[in-house]
């Protein structure tokens, strides 16, 4: 038993087509994973893929249509409050924008001490102590400088190490870092990257790392030499092994789509956000509208992820039961 796993997690949610109509869709369909302590899941895919919503599912804010979550051994939405108050604790996004995320009337001060005061009691040398560490931790120095700045003072980096100081202030087992260096200057994105690394380390957090961009998570994937990484295409994962693996030998044709536009991935992104919508299937293959490789079975047969070299969802290498 991992320290955190989703079982068969699905949600689903509703957009507009045309004026009055309303579809449904899977913006996460049957996803089951587990992490222990110290572990690294890198979550890869383009804008719409789902990565946020299971980042928001990893961290209780958003409860599944179906399926489970479990932590610590509790299924966290069928549980007492009081243990859902604890995973709540236990597990924080570091959001994608800490321009919009900071509360842009509080000292940096303020800020960490709210989330902490709702959690503990402590008194004011701790409290300070505590407050130190953290800035400290994130290379906010000197700390005593920066307690009393407001976010519209810091720079886009500085805001987004103030963003990870907050949600560490709690003393989480698990990050969901949600494209956390997206928002920030090319030149600064290496610097929280290896911030973000050391604070895993030395914490020994379980982390999510969700991405759009190959590099990034590449870079990220180097510092630690290990890292499951999932691929995921229209709320499914499609793919999954260590990242390494997967650069060297993709599956998957949506992975080696992404590998190929890497150079390009913005221009991807920005494309894609277009697309997405028409392209969404009912039935087969979700991937099957682009893929080159598409069969007939594709058109009928939805499929699931099996063992090939890796963990794969695709009728290329057969289908599951059939490798066995
Ligand atoms: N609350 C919601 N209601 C309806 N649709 C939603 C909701 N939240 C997300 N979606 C849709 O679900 C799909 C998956 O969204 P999600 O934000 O998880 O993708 P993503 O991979 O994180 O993309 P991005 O990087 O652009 O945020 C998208 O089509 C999105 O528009």
């Amino acid at each position: 038993m991992g320290l955190m796993e989703l079982k068969g997690v699905s949600v689903i949610f509703e957009d507009k087509v045309g004026l009055f109509k309303k579809r449904k869709f899977y913006a996460l369909k049957d996803v089951s994973l587990s992490m222990n302590q110290g572990d690294l899941l890198i979550v890869l895919g383009e804008s719409g893929a789902g990565k946020t919503t299971l980042g928001r599912v990893i961290v209780g804010l958003q409860k599944p249509t179906s399926g489970e979550v479990v932590y610590d051994g509790y299924n966290i939405w069928k549980n007492k409050r009081k243990i859902f108050k604890k995973y709540r604790k236990d597990v924080q996004l570091i959001p994608q924008d800490p321009y919009s995320t900071l509360p842009f009337n509080k000292t940096v001060e303020e800020i960490l001490v709210a989330p902490i005061l709702r959690w503990e009691k402590i008194n004011k040398d701790e409290l300070r102590k505590r407050l130190i560490n953290l800035l400290e931790l994130v290379k906010l120095t000197p700390a005593e400088e920066f307690l009393g700045k407001y976010p519209h003072q810091l720079s886009g980096g500085q805001k987004q190490r103030l963003s990870i100081a907050r949600s560490l202030s709690v003393n989480p087992r698990i990050i969901v870092a949600d494209e956390p260096v997206t928002m920030v200057d090319a030149s600064l994105r290496i610097g929280i990257l290896n911030t973000l690394a050391e604070i895993k380390n030395r914490l020994n957090l379980t982390m999510v790392f969700i991405t759009h961009d190959i590099p990034i998570a590449r870079y990220f994937y180097h510092l630690f030499d290990k890292g499951n990484t999932i691929v995921m295409f229209a709320g499914r994962i499609v793919e999954r092994a260590d990242l390494e693996e997967i650069l060297k030998d993709p599956l998957h044709p949506y992975t080696n789509d992404l590998i190929k536009l890497t150079p390009s991935i913005d221009n991807l992104y920005k494309e894609i956000n277009v697309k997405i919508n028409y392209e969404r299937v009912e039935k087969g293959c979700p991937y099957r509208l682009r893929c080159p490789f598409a069969m007939d079975i594709c058109k009928n047969e939805e499929p699931k992820l099996f063992k090939y070299s890796h963990e794969v969802a695709c009728f290329l290498y057969g289908k599951v039961g059939e490798s066995e």
